[in-house]
């Protein structure tokens, strides 16, 4: 399950991934916000955010207009690893080395087919176990 968060600024890509998900049969749960009206991208990264460190979903994406205060929200929560990540290395090398569990996107710097390809390098990508990473991440959650 896929924990989904945007403010208004990434409303209209949320639903670009949500065609993608639905397309690949990737289930789902969208915890705002619903619509185009101006909202505030802090609460949608934090329930989205919980609903990983909850375990109810396995990953998180987030999205506002630049991906920035969404990422900073969701990194506020214990447990939480956003990557904000505009190109396809980024989101490979994040899970590979940071084990990110959410990405976030900025709806207003990238288009969504180079958005698409970075979700699908992003769910599609395992960490590497490696024990310098592991290492790090421990750091970090300490
Ligand atoms: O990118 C964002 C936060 O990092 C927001 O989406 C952006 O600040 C919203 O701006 P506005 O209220 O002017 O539409």
């Amino acid at each position: 399950m896929i924990a989904l968060g945007s403010d208004h600024g990434g409303y209209g890509l949320k639903q670009e991934i949500i065609g993608y998900l639905e397309e690949k049969g990737i289930e789902y749960k969208d915890y705002g916000c619903y619509d185009e009206s101006p909202c505030d991208y802090p609460v949608f990264g934090k329930k989205a955010a919980q609903a990983v460190v909850s375990g109810e979903c396995e990953k998180g994406i987030l999205i506002c207009g630049t991906g920035i205060g969404i990422s900073i929200a969701a990194n506020k929560i214990k447990g939480v690893r956003a990557a904000l990540c505009h190109d396809v290395f980024s989101a490979k090398a994040t899970r590979e080395h940071n084990d990110a569990n959410m990405l976030a996107l900025g709806a207003r710097v990238v288009g969504p087919g180079l958005a698409l390809m970075i979700v699908d390098t992003f769910l599609n990508t395992e960490f590497s176990n490696a024990e310098r990473h592991q290492k790090r991440i421990d750091m970090l959650e300490e």
